[in-house]
């Protein structure tokens, strides 16, 4: 079963590992993991965690030919398990000679959740300025991914605690990408196909 050897310990999972659309966990929703976590569940957290850390390092993505990615879903690896990893890096800033400058905290979120949902959220909607892309979807989708601009989230981290974190701009848009993944939802069923580019009812555009 391909989805055995994913949480080998020495497996690093590749763009091979990811389902692309067509396979049935993309629209399939995920079972909550039990607690406390198995081996094997912790195991796969990190390596999905681990996958975002090499598809966004210039080196490992070009070595094992990744796309770079900021969030991961375990559908997304033909998996029915409620398992995210996020990992939104800070972007560096530039002096006025245009020197990098390193960001204080190198990622603005870096997080294992388990059974992730939404609790709450705001009236306000919110869709990522150039729309969303994915890895499980081999082409563009043009259009505003209309989504809470506010979210308040309760998940399980690995050390089993019971966390309740609130979410805005980018961060906010990324983990309900990811927890769409977990209930069957792709990014573009949230795009107005009659008018993809509407901004309507006060929706903010992140960027
Ligand atoms: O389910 C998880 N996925 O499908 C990976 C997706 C998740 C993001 C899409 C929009 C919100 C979460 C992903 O990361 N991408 N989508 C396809 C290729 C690009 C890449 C991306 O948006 N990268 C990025 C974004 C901002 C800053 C830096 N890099
Ligand atoms: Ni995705």
């Amino acid at each position: 079963e391909i989805q055995q050897n994913l949480i080998t310990a020495s497996h690093m999972i590749d763009m091979d590992d990811i389902v692309r659309e067509g396979f049935s966990t993309l629209r399939e929703v995920a079972s909550d993991v039990t607690f406390p976590l198995s081996d094997e569940d912790i195991l796969l957290g990190e390596k999905m965690l681990q996958f975002l850390h090499h598809s966004q390092d210039p080196v490992m993505s070009e070595k094992l030919g990744l796309r770079g990615g900021v969030g991961l879903a375990a559908n997304q690896l033909g998996l029915l398990k409620k398992v995210i990893a996020v990992l939104i890096p800070n972007e560096p800033e530039f002096d006025e000679e245009d020197n990098e400058i390193a960001p204080k905290e190198a990622y603005k979120m870096r997080e294992i959740m388990y059974n992730a949902k939404v609790i709450s959220h705001s009236v306000q909607d919110a869709a990522v300025e150039g729309g969303e892309g994915c890895l499980s979807v081999d082409r563009e989708v043009p259009g505003y991914v209309v989504r809470h601009a506010r979210v308040t989230v309760e998940y399980i981290n690995k050390d089993g605690e019971k966390k309740k974190i609130r979410l805005k701009d980018f961060p906010a848009i990324c983990v309900q990408h990811e927890i769409d993944h977990t209930n069957g939802i792709m990014f573009y069923d949230h795009i107005n196909m009659n008018d993809p580019w509407e901004i309507k009812d006060g929706m903010l555009v992140v960027k």
